[in-house]
């Protein structure tokens, strides 16, 4: 199982997550990557943690003024990217292009979507992974793979129907290592968490935890 970590815009030290997440990973030998705010990426990279962009915008160099340049997060340490997101909603037009500006800077990419039907359509534009999450469960305390398993296994079949190389990733109140082993009972093959981590009193031990049963 892959665990992704997107610190969203909560006031948590990236640093020290970083740290911790690097240690928990190399202590247990689970992957485990970390996802700042853009302007963190390359203090966060520095620690020596798997570094994702939370966003990419579709344009290369150019007149872009406020863009988030793929090939400039890559620069600075990214080696992946979120694209699209409950918190960040983008046309179908925009999470393409956003796909194909990560893939031409060598990023990674996991796309976003709220349910199986987006799994899918997501899937079609040829992303790494969809990471499926309901909004209704995000930043609760019940995790999608207990609350609403169907949605897991349903965006797992939805996904391999369009593109079986397509990997699918769960979250949505994800806090708990039984909580990562039912998801990947029920076919995901990463994680994709924030406020389980991110707002935690103790990261690493959050951590920890979350890898308890891999
Ligand atoms: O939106 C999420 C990750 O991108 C999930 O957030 P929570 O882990 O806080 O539910």
């Amino acid at each position: 199982m892959f665990i992704l970590v997107n610190l969203k815009a909560y006031p948590c030290d990236p640093i020290e997550v970083a740290e911790a997440a690097r240690e928990v990973s190399e202590d247990s030998g689970v992957r485990i990557a970390v996802s700042p705010q853009a302007a963190d990426i390359s203090r966060v990279a520095d620690t020596g943690v798997e570094t994702w962009a939370q966003h990419v915008d579709p344009n290369g160099y150019g007149s872009h003024t406020g863009s988030t340049l793929a090939e400039a997060v890559a620069e600075a340490g990214a080696v992946g990217t979120l694209i699209n997101h409950s918190e960040n909603r983008l046309k179908l037009a925009d999470i393409d292009g956003s796909v194909r500006a990560a893939e031409r800077a060598g990023l990674e990419t996991c796309v976003c979507a709220n349910n199986p039907a987006q799994t899918g359509a997501a899937a079609a534009l040829g992303p790494d992974s969809v990471a499926v999450e309901p909004p209704e469960l995000i930043g609760g305390d019940v995790s999608v793979s207990t609350a609403d398993p169907d949605i897991v296994s349903d965006a797992v079949s939805a996904a391999a129907a369009v593109d079986e190389d397509v990997d699918v990733y769960c979250g949505a109140g994800v806090s708990t290592g039984d909580d990562v082993v039912a998801a990947g009972d029920l076919g995901a093959t990463g994680i994709l968490l924030a406020s389980g981590v991110a707002k935690a009193d103790d990261p690493r031990a959050a951590l920890e935890d979350l890898v308890s049963g891999l």
